[in-house]
């Protein structure tokens, strides 16, 4: 088995014309990867992400070939999925406005040139979902892309696609967490083509890692939100006046890696409504 890609926080293995999706137990904040695993990270979002996958059938065809059928050392933290010819935009929805979506409305009063209302501020949700999308920026942050640049890329008919499926992912999403307390505030999702030309849904979906999940009853516009995953971690490592934020990072402390591991924990509780095994 051949690794074709190692990312912060997952690896990617060809087998045969499959891929295999790692997920780590390993957690990033401030796009740092921590020396400390968090028990049981990685077999929990893939559970997460393989719930959503099943549930957002109805909508858009997935990558996922087996959630068994991959090697034990891995066993319920990797996909086996068809690998796919993937579109280069990261499709991302947006309820609410934060992180950079948020500045780029401040310089501009759009979001990957779509026009917001004038008035909003930090986590102020938004009249409706937007797509904002960006490129897959090899080194460093990813892009803003407007629409229109979207579809000189990859065609007219395929970015409305993706608009539309991205948009309606985020919303089954967002609905069904809001049920259980939880804001989806934004996601990223990725799609890739099959060789009869349909559009995938692949990567992972509607996850802590790919999404901003909030606690809906601590939501207050105006001021930065709680991570409902890794509030944890941002605050400790906030305490750490001899920290620059730059790599590998110190070591966390287990009270703060058992209070995250419970988080990802009461994630997927709450979403899938099933007890975490
Ligand atoms: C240099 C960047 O490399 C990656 O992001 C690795 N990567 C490839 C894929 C993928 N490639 C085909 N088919 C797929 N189904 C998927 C998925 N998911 C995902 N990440």
């Amino acid at each position: 088995m051949e690794l074709v890609h190692s990312g912060k926080v997952r690896e990617v293995y060809a087998d045969g014309d499959d891929l295999i999706l790692v997920a780590s137990d390993r957690v990033s904040v401030y796009d740092v990867v921590l020396p400390t695993p968090i028990p049981d990270k990685g077999r929990i979002l893939t559970q997460l992400s393989l719930w959503w996958f099943e549930r957002l059938a109805d909508i858009v065809p997935n990558h996922v070939v087996s959630a068994a059928d991959v090697p034990a050392e891995w066993a319920g933290r990797a996909i086996r999925c068809r690998r796919l010819e993937m579109l280069p935009v990261e499709c991302i929805a947006r309820g609410y406005l934060t992180g950079l979506g948020l500045q780029e409305y401040r310089k501009n009063g759009t979001v990957s040139g779509v026009a917001l209302p004038d008035g909003l501020t930090e986590a102020s949700q938004l009249p409706e979902p937007v797509f904002t999308p960006t490129t897959k920026a090899a080194e460093g942050h990813d892009e803003f892309i407007t629409y229109d640049e979207v579809a000189s890329g990859i065609g007219a008919d395929t970015a409305d696609r993706l608009r539309e499926l991205t948009l309606r992912i985020y919303s089954r999403g967002a609905e069904t967490a809001a049920e259980r307390g939880i804001v989806i505030a934004d996601t990223k999702l990725e799609f890739g083509r099959a060789p009869d030309g349909t559009i995938v849904l692949a990567d992972e979906v509607l996850t802590p890692d790919s999404s901003r999940f909030w606690p809906a009853d601590q939501w207050r516009p105006g001021q930065p939100q709680n991570s409902l995953d890794k509030q944890f971690v941002r605050d400790w490592s906030s305490t750490l006046a001899d920290w620059d934020r730059t790599p590998p990072g110190p070591r966390i402390p287990d009270d703060i890696v058992e209070a995250t591991r419970a988080r990802y924990v009461e994630c997927y509780e709450r979403i899938t409504g099933e007890s975490w095994r």
